[in-house]
């Protein structure tokens, strides 16, 4: 059906220590093409017992991957690597068969994700120590660095290849082993990865993939046991807050991506046809299911009506259709549970004022297809102001000085991306500082890159992904006292 050049990349079973596994109950689940509401593939549906195996292999299989060197584990992770951008149109293909996205963005996010590989197989021989200026002539300090250990992930839908390869880069780089539980609604690219790690040479226990129906079983497996000593998760704000609380009766470090907020600021100095390109990729990528989308996009009054003209055009101009076919632009949302939230945003706005400018709205391609719209007259007291919109929903707010830009953009328990469009490099300066987010994007719609720091502040999550601080999550700091000199 996926005409797969490779067809062993499509894997219906989970991979448990270098095992390929039914589950232990024969459960199975169905994974479902959001496009045409085909079943792609039914695969093992694991659960707890599964979970807890794979994550005594890790800690089994720890020590002899610890024990590497960094440049024999960098020289696996880059031939993983080369496999996964070897094999990136099957990849593709895969996930958008799984997660629905157009093929050009799922190929983007394949290489994305293979990105952190290449990244961190090299950061990982930077993961310096430091030798400290003794306290008294008879004492040595030295400090080193050491994995932190088994490693358990909990990674959501919407990029399912890139937010596996982001964790399992830096946690492997750095000595680590690592059990992964994708989204059930997309676990096939996790599984084809696990496929070309095989043959990368990723030795048995060192990456597990667990998929099933009961991610709650799977999470209590991965936050309460003892031997998990690293917890990372990407996903929304509520789950996190309570993986995060599962994690603390065995202190587990962690790491949250959690759910965005992002204000698109448009000031009356910025390139307007510069700032609707960058708007237009900052909404609609991914169908607006990303958790750095522009969530609200605010314009300063003079120039509302001339950007509101010019980006709705430019919205009405964007393909919607199956992501398979060429020249679509955006592709369903993953479920028709998501549509009918995202229905429900506007609806919420349109009863309490606002205007849908170009009526857009669920579409006859099919239950999971809606429309690209954009939302003008939107206020403060509508849920689209307040709630991550995860959708192809655009809402336009004005406002009129720099200062309410900043206030309004900053009137959020989220901080994580944030983009303004602006040429005055002092209100560059004043802008870019006065943000309360992890992230800005300066006359820039998409930010996300290996070599910077991903992450959010507030309620958007700790920790960062990528860049040279990425490998810290998966690192602790031993001091060593030598006496006796
Ligand atoms: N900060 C970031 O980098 C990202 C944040 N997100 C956020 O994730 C949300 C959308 O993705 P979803 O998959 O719907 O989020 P979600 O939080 O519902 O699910 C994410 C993952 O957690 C699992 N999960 C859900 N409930 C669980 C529980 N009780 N115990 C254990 N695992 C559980 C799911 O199976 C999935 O694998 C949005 O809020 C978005 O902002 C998504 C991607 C990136
Ligand atoms: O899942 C997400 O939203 C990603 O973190 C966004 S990005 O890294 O692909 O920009």
């Amino acid at each position: 059906m996926l005409n797969l050049k490779n067809p062993d990349l499509l894997r219906k079973h989970a991979y448990i220590n270098g095992q390929w596994i039914d589950s232990d109950s024969g459960e199975t689940l169905d994974v479902i093409n959001p496009a045409s509401g085909e079943t792609v593939a039914t695969i093992a549906s694991c659960g707890a017992d599964e979970t807890r195996r794979a994550i005594e292999g890790a800690n089994e299989a720890w020590p002899e991957w610890r024990d590497l060197t960094v440049k024999e584990r960098a020289k696996i992770l880059r031939d993983w690597y080369n496999l996964i951008v070897d094999n990136a149109d099957d990849l593709a293909k895969i996930l958008t068969a799984e997660q629905g996205k157009p093929l050009a963005e799922a190929r983007t996010e394949i290489l994305y994700g293979a990105n952190y590989l290449e990244w961190f197989a090299e950061e990982a021989k930077r993961a310096y120590g430091d030798v400290i200026a003794p306290p008294s002539k008879d004492k040595r300090i030295v400090v080193i660095k050491q994995p932190v250990g088994v490693t358990a992930s909990i990674t959501p839908w919407n990029f399912p290849s890139a937010m596996i390869a982001r964790k399992v880069a830096p946690a492997l780089a750095a000595g680590c082993t690592f059990v992964a539980k994708p989204a059930s609604e997309t676990p096939l690219s996790a599984l084809a990865m696990a496929v070309l790690a095989e043959q990368a040479g990723v030795p048995k226990g060192v990456f597990s993939v667990v998929v099933g129906k009961s991610s709650r079983a799977i999470g209590k497996e991965m936050t309460t046991n003892p031997l998990v000593r690293k917890f990372t998760f990407t996903g929304s704000t509520a789950v996190g807050k309570q993986l995060q609380a599962q994690c603390a009766e065995t202190i587990k470090k962690t790491s949250m991506e959690l759910g965005g907020n992002a204000p698109f600021i448009v000031f009356d100095d910025a390139d307007i046809d510069e700032a609707v390109k960058g708007a237009i990729v900052c909404k609609y990528r991914n169908a607006g299911q990303t958790c750095v989308c522009a969530n609200r996009i605010l314009v300063q009054e003079s120039v509302f009506d001339v950007f509101a003209e010019k980006f709705s055009a430019a919205v009405n101009a964007l393909k919607l259709g199956n992501g398979m076919e060429e020249g679509v632009d955006v592709g369903p949302m993953i479920n028709p549970g998501a549509v009918n939230d995202v229905r429900a945003l506007v609806e919420d706005a349109i009863s309490k004022g606002a205007k849908n400018l170009n009526e857009g709205g669920p579409s006859e391609l099919g239950e999971c297809f809606y429309t690209p719209t954009v939302v003008s007259g939107v206020d403060d007291t509508m849920k689209l102001f307040r709630e991550e919109i995860f959708g192809p929903i655009a809402p336009l707010y004005k406002f009129s000085s720099e200062e309410e830009a900043i206030q309004i953009a900053n009137d959020t328990e989220f901080g994580l991306a944030s983009y303004f469009y602006a040429r005055d490099i002092g209100r560059i300066w004043r802008v870019a500082e006065g943000l309360e987010y992890g992230m800005v994007g300066i006359n820039e719609g998409i930010i996300s890159n290996e070599m910077a720091p991903f992450g959010g502040i507030k309620q958007s999550g700790t920790g960062r992904e990528g860049s040279k601080y990425g490998i810290d999550d998966y690192l602790e700091i031993k001091y060593l006292c030598m006496g006796g000199i």
